[in-house]
């Protein structure tokens, strides 16, 4: 088996998500300028070196259990390459971790590009006969963002917020035969390109929910008149984003998931009621607790928490044209 040699290095940028958008359920999700920054260099000297500054810095393994570096493992192992013998990962988080905002698919996001980033050149496709010699400092370097949607999707175990991380705008994601992630099915996305008048509000809080936790209360099965009423959303909602934002209020509204976790997070569900009642389209960001506000760039400043605005940090964060960005170090 090949190895990942000694001496390389990138640089992976990677931004935040929002997943959901009200009734896009597990399949929609949206890029948000909020960044995770990792510098990722291979030795040949055994052993593994991480360092975290900003968000989770002191919370997050820096061992062999850190998301990026399990990831990376994985991912060699997908491509049928062995990892270098030493590895230094250098992690500057700007994605706020626990909060619906998709950290946890940034840094699988991370951990897969980097690792094909640095498998480049071994032959393992055609699209590496480029790489025969390491490119120079500075170089972008192209991955098979396909395979990395895929990858980090199923790592993640939804592919809304990775899909996006990846791809960047706004995505829609599924699997071909629809027979869910567990299956090994290849996850697809399409790029939706956003109606140029758009922009987002993220109002997020200092509380922290899992998005394991949050997906635990969800109920199994729904009622028909449900799934159907967030079909038909869903549907507005890609329209709204890409042609007709004047839609955007009806088209975020859901009954699939916000309020069956609304004990999960009631001072959230506090603050899209009172935002919805204004006439904004809010919705909860991912699992929650942030909350996602889709508007205008004329109406931006409208949206704002009122009373509530203490126990909140107000954000507008764009929406970034593109995902993961990998340069050569
Ligand atoms: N950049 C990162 N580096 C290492 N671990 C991370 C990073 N981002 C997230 N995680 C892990 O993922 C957890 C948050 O994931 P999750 O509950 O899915 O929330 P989120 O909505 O932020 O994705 C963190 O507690 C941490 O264990
Ligand atoms: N579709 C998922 C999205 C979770 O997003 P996160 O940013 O909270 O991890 C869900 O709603 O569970």
């Amino acid at each position: 088996m090949k190895q990942v040699p000694p001496g390389r290095s990138v640089e992976v940028r990677v931004p935040a998500s929002s997943a959901n958008l009200g009734p896009g359920f597990d399949s929609i999700g949206l890029a948000l300028g909020l960044w995770d920054r990792y510098v990722v260099t291979t030795s040949d000297s055994g052993g593994l070196s991480i360092e975290v500054t900003g968000e989770g810095a002191g919370d997050v393994p820096t061992d062999d259990r850190h998301l990026v570096h399990s990831t990376m493992q994985h991912t060699w192992g997908v491509l049928g390459v062995a990892p270098p013998a030493g590895l230094r990962i250098q992690a500057t988080n700007g994605v706020p971790h626990s909060r619906g905002l998709g950290s946890s698919a940034s840094a699988i996001v991370a951990g897969v590009v980097a690792a094909q980033a640095l498998s480049a050149g071994l032959g393992l496709d055609d699209r590496d006969e480029a790489y025969a010699e390491w490119p120079a400092p500075g170089q972008p370097m192209p991955v098979d963002l396909g395979l990395a949607v895929h990858v980090s999707s199923r790592l993640e175990g939804h592919p809304d917020n990775a899909s996006a991380s990846v791809l960047g705008g706004l995505t829609v994601s599924w699997m071909p035969d629809g027979s869910g992630l567990d299956r090994g099915e290849q996850t697809v996305s399409a790029r939706i390109a956003l109606h140029r008048d758009v922009e987002v509000v993220v109002f997020v809080p200092d509380t922290q929910l899992a998005t394991r936790t949050a997906r635990a209360v969800l109920p199994a099965t729904v009622p028909l008149a449900a799934a159907a009423a967030d079909a038909g959303r869903a549907a507005l909602l890609v329209h709204a984003l890409a042609t007709d934002p004047s839609h955007l209020h009806a088209a975020t509204r859901d009954w699939l998931h916000q309020e069956a976790r609304r004990s999960s997070y009631p001072e959230t569900m506090e603050l899209v009621d009172l935002l919805r009642s204004q006439g904004h389209a809010a919705v909860v960001s991912g699992a929650g607790p942030s909350v996602l506000v889709l508007s205008t760039h004329g109406s931006v400043e409208q949206v704002q928490a009122g009373s509530l605005a203490p126990r909140w940090e107000r954000l507008v964060p764009g929406v970034p044209e593109h995902g993961a960005c990998i340069r050569v170090r």
